[in-house]
């Protein structure tokens, strides 16, 4: 990689000698650099508290002091780019402590300009690759953490733009929105791209704890706080500190615990159960509720303070009927993860498909438990499927419902033939706009043209009559990239 793929670099020259400055500007500036020049370290840290910097270039002998070793002790503060010392103390000690509290580098005076040009090259060239690994590493580690959050409608694609955003700050966070939506996948993805990642995530959820435990399990206690107390315990505020604490169903928090838990947040402090002494706590917190908070509020079972405390930025994660385009990744989502879970010995990562009227039946449905409705019903249907691929005659026996429109549509064939033979068949499900049943239609074809071929693109794109850039373009719109990535 080489410095012309970098912006100009920018360089910081501090010395006290204006002619020095003078010549020392001229010459890198020929060299295509970009320089700002200060006569001491006062002048220079209001530049570098504006601008920043790719290279420092430091003289020893500064004002007021004109001491080396006073100005020294400034270079830890000075680190966060390279620093190369200039001097007129050509003095071996002097060099050694400067490389030791982190300069790059050491030129003496007078300054040998081919010197200069070579070391100035070499440190800026260090400074920039770093910056760029570190923006790589950043960049690289972002997808891994919202890969767990799959779907490619615009709603989703918002939050995960949100996510990224709003991860790496302090700012608390409310995650709404039904049941069985993401709201804990969200919130954990908030903690791995959170400057705690490594701290702990901690969830509690208010509505499963009984109201009088509620207390001792978040604050923990002291022995002998209650009957049964025989030694101290810490609570999950203790475990979560340094991390994330994620309240899910906050709305379900008792009124006496909600009035605690607004000193915490307020304080940042807590007393154990039974205990005198103040514990402090260091939390980035993370709420979820499927209630509406504000009418909580006004039905008085959810006080306004802790609302606003807890609210900061709020994700809303929208019902999966409402994002209808996210289903199909999301089945080949589980279906991968299912295939993977299979016990090892039997029909260990034996791939597993869905025949197209099954597949049809899993589009065409309304899912009012959401994703997690989606995940349980395939989870059961794969269960009882055979070889690998579910039929809808499985589905049929754990739905009554399954058969009737899309059973016309299971023709000798469909499930292991081609898979346009699913075409002939179809009929109107009712509820549906042509639009969507044509839209599904072509997704469970494709998808059954990729599990056919086992990810061969070109295969499928034959098989059903396609160029390969047609079939291309279709998988990026439908988001069925994952089926295709196997093979061509
Ligand atoms: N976008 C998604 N991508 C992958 N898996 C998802 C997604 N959304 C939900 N899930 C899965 O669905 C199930 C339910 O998700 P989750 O527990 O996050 O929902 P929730 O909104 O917190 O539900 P509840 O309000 O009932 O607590 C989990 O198994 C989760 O892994």
């Amino acid at each position: 990689m080489s410095l012309e793929r970098f912006e100009v670099a920018r360089i910081l020259l501090v010395d006290d000698e204006p002619a020095f400055r003078l010549l020392a500007e001229r010459f890198l500036t020929q060299q295509g650099y970009q320089v700002s020049s200060a006569a001491d370290l006062t002048q220079a840290r209001q530049l570098l508290a504006k601008t920043p910097f790719d290279l420092l270039l430091l003289d020893l002998s500064l004002p007021p002091l004109f001491d080396p070793a006073a100005t020294l002790t400034a270079l830890p503060e000075l680190n966060a780019q390279p620093v190369i010392i200039l001097t007129g103390h050509a003095d071996r000690e002097l060099a050694l402590q400067a490389i030791s509290l982190g300069a790059w580098d050491f030129i003496a005076k007078p300054v040998d300009p081919d010197l200069l040009a070579v070391v100035v090259k070499r440190a800026i060239s260090k400074h920039q690759l770093e910056l760029e690994l570190t923006k790589l590493k950043r960049q690289s580690s972002t997808p891994g953490a919202l890969q767990t959050l799959v779907g490619v409608s615009r709603q989703m694609d918002t939050i995960r733009t949100l996510i990224q955003r709003i991860a790496p700050t302090e700012v608390r966070v409310l995650v709404t929105g039904p049941s069985g939506t993401g709201k804990e996948v969200i919130s954990r993805a908030l903690h791995q791209l959170s400057l705690r990642a490594n701290g702990p995530f901690v969830s509690v959820h208010c509505g499963a704890i009984p109201a009088d435990l509620l207390e001792s399990e978040l604050f923990g206690y002291m022995k002998g706080a209650f009957t049964g107390a025989d030694k101290d315990r810490q609570g999950l505020l203790a475990m979560a500190n340094g991390g994330t604490l994620f309240l899910d169903e906050i709305g379900e928090m008792p009124l006496p615990m909600q009035v605690k838990m607004l000193r915490v947040l307020q304080e940042g402090t807590y007393y154990p159960v039974g205990g005198r002494e103040q514990k402090r706590i260091d939390v980035r917190l993370v709420s979820a509720t499927n209630a509406v908070l504000p009418d909580l509020v006004a039905q008085g079972k959810f006080r306004e303070d802790l609302y606003y405390r807890i609210k900061g930025i709020t994700l809303e994660t929208p019902a999966l009927d409402d994002r209808r385009e996210d289903i199909p990744l999301l089945i080949q989502h589980f279906l991968q993860q299912l295939a993977q879970a299979q016990p090892k010995g039997g029909a260990a990562n034996q791939s597993l498909t869905l025949a197209v009227p099954a597949l049809q039946w899993f589009l065409q449905r309304s899912w009012p438990g959401n994703v997690r409705e989606l995940k349980n019903t395939l989870e059961s249907v794969v269960a009882i499927s055979q070889h690998g691929v579910v039929q809808l005659s499985d589905i049929e026996l754990l739905h009554m419902d399954a058969g009737m429109p899309a059973q016309s549509n299971q023709l000798p064939g469909a499930a292991g033939g081609s898979p346009l033979s699913a075409a002939a068949g179809a009929e109107l499900a009712t509820g549906l706009s042509l639009d969507e049943q044509v839209r599904n239609l072509e997704i469970s074809l494709l998808m059954s043209a990729l599990q056919q071929s086992q990810g061969n693109r070109s295969q499928a794109a034959r098989a059903l009559g396609l160029s390969r850039q047609g079939l291309l373009k279709k998988i990026e719109r439908y988001g069925l990239l994952d089926i295709g990535q196997q093979s061509d």
